[in-house]
């Protein structure tokens, strides 16, 4: 006799995917985490310890140095270091981060207000970002495999492209030694949002604080693997697959004793590019939920609202019978 209980589940883990598993396999996980959760994480990823340690001690270097140092960056216009303002638009969070632009053009011209060794800054992260390209593009090509999209390079195509509007960035929510405290309890280290880009690969230390947002309302906290990157549906990916993935709201809260740093490769298609699902994923039943929009024209919306908004809804196609692909 089969049991139906009552009591709402309890997620308690969200998809591990070993990426050394067979390709069909995986690539038909990955679609199932991205339909259920917009998230999930992967192991066997293939990319070098040594590139990841080296990146993250240039982070560590980095927000060791003093303010004033720091500071020479520049605040985030968006891209600079930032203490505790998000945006524009009146965020705030319990961290500091640095946000970059992966253009080599860019890192080399910052380089030499972020490190006392600026080639060797630039070399890493620039090492840091190919890989992150080189790992991003085989989970997208696994996502069409899974989709069946004819084209295996159809969102893959989109962040290769050499102006692809990628950024990489550095987030360090210091400890909380006072955590009993009532005004330290459920610190804000991140507020909740969605990512706009397409993809996200979020790798972090042994520190815990990432929770993401499940459809009804529950959140669950992501237990931290510095060996394991974890993957975010973005926005852009939502449109790409025309609502079949979605993309999740996540945030951190910052109440650890010990301090989280987390590094992120948000990769985004050039500007100029328009947003539009391919053919397979558009059908009579499953008209273009969105209208097309080019990146540029969505980052400027972004970055008009607050992180909480859902900008996506204010493309939505009106006249759904049309097909837009
Ligand atoms: C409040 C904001 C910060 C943000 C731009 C925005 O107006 C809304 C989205 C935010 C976000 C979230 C994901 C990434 O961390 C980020 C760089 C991005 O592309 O969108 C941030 C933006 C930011 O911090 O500049
Ligand atoms: O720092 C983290 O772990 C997540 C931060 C985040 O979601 C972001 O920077 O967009
Ligand atoms: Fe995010």
């Amino acid at each position: 006799m089969v049991v139906h209980s009552l009591q709402p589940q309890v997620i308690t883990s969200v998809p591990i995917i070993d990426l050394s598993c067979k390709r069909s396999h995986v690539s038909d996980l990955i679609v199932k985490a991205c339909e259920e959760y917009g998230f999930f994480k992967i192991i066997n990823h293939g990319v070098s310890k040594d590139i990841v340690s080296r990146m993250e001690q240039e982070g560590l270097d980095f927000f060791a140095k003093q303010v004033l140092e720091k500071q020479k960056i520049g605040p985030p216009d968006p891209l600079g270091y930032g203490v505790k303002d998000i945006g524009f638009n009146g965020d705030v969070g319990e961290l500091e981060y640095l946000l970059l632009h992966t253009s080599p053009e860019y890192v080399s011209e910052m380089s030499t207000f972020i490190s006392n060794d600026p080639k060797k800054f630039s070399s890493i992260l620039n090492d840091y970002t190919k890989a992150m390209r080189e790992l991003a593009c085989e989970i997208l090509d696994l996502m069409a495999e899974g989709l069946r999209v004819h084209d295996r390079s159809f969102f893959s195509s989109l962040i290769k492209a050499v102006d692809s509007d990628t950024l990489v960035r550095f987030n360090h929510y210091p400890s909380c030694k006072d955590m009993y405290h009532p005004r330290h309890s459920n610190r804000i280290g991140f507020g909740a949002h969605s990512d706009p880009q397409i993809l996200t690969l979020l790798r972090s230390n042994d520190v815990e604080g990432l929770q993401i947002c499940m459809d009804d309302g529950v959140w669950v906290p992501i237990q931290p693997d510095p060996n394991a990157f974890c993957v975010n549906v973005g926005d852009t990916l939502q449109a790409l697959t025309n609502g079949r993935f979605g993309s999740v709201r996540h945030r951190v809260i910052a109440n650890s004793l010990k301090p989280r740093m987390s590094m992120l490769y948000f990769a985004g298609p050039s500007l100029n590019t328009s947003i539009s699902p391919p053919p397979e994923l558009v059908t009579s039943l499953s008209p273009c939920l969105y209208r097309p929009f080019t990146w540029a024209e969505y980052k400027k919306t972004t970055y008009s609202l607050s992180l909480a908004e859902s900008r996506l809804d204010l493309f939505r196609s009106h006249k759904q019978n049309n097909v837009f692909a």
